[in-house]
């Protein structure tokens, strides 16, 4: 028989104060914590034009030595209005004693990638180690990631070897906290 279920006692928290303790492992990466939005330009060798995109992403934590990330991206014209849906990912970062990262992230184009990293002061830096793509996915073999936080921006640039180009600038954009 099914029993009563209580909510979820273990929620997830984006703020620091607020929900469970975070794992002292998670120290590195606190000031990831929360939710950001802002934008972005992108490029590839590949596209016809370059692109503007809006984004929000959110990194949360359960008092375990993981976070939990999201992302959201759509496009965006030159006066900021929103014209499609774009690229979303999520996934989790988990921490080692030595503040390496390990991370698997999912992709909704077929692609998983398992990348692993660094944080050194306020700079991260992951590469993938692997990446799997379903049938239908774009033939994607690696990318590149650093997150800077500059006075409460988070700085990201992303970088790809895909479809036959070697590995090179796709993303960059600023975001703040909301
Ligand atoms: C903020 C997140 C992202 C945005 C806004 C974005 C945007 C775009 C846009 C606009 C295109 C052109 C095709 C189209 O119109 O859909 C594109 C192509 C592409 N993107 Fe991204 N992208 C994002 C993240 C990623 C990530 C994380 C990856 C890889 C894991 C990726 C891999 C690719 C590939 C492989 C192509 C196709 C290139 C080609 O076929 O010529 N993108 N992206």
């Amino acid at each position: 028989m099914l029993g009563p279920v209580q909510e979820n006692p273990f929620p997830d928290s984006h703020t620091l104060g607020e929900g469970p303790e975070p794992h002292p492992l998670l120290r590195p990466v606190l000031p990831l914590l929360g939710r950001w939005h802002g934008r972005g330009r992108g490029e590839y060798p590949t596209l016809e034009q370059d692109f503007e995109y809006a984004q929000e992403v959110t990194f949360s934590h359960d008092g375990r030595p993981f976070l939990r990330y999201e992302a959201r991206a759509w496009l965006i014209d030159g006066t900021g209005a929103a014209v499609r849906p774009a690229g979303r990912e999520a996934g989790w970062w988990r921490i080692t004693p030595e503040a390496s990262l390990e991370v698997v992230l999912t992709h909704p184009t077929g692609i998983v990638e398992v990348l692993v990293g660094q944080v050194s002061g306020e700079e991260i830096e992951l590469e993938t180690k692997e990446v799997a793509r379903t049938p239908l996915a774009k033939e994607v073999t690696g990318t590149r990631r650093r997150y800077g936080i500059h006075e409460d921006e988070l700085v990201f640039v992303q970088e790809m070897a895909a479809v036959g180009q070697p590995m090179q600038h796709h993303l960059a954009a600023r975001l703040r906290r909301f």
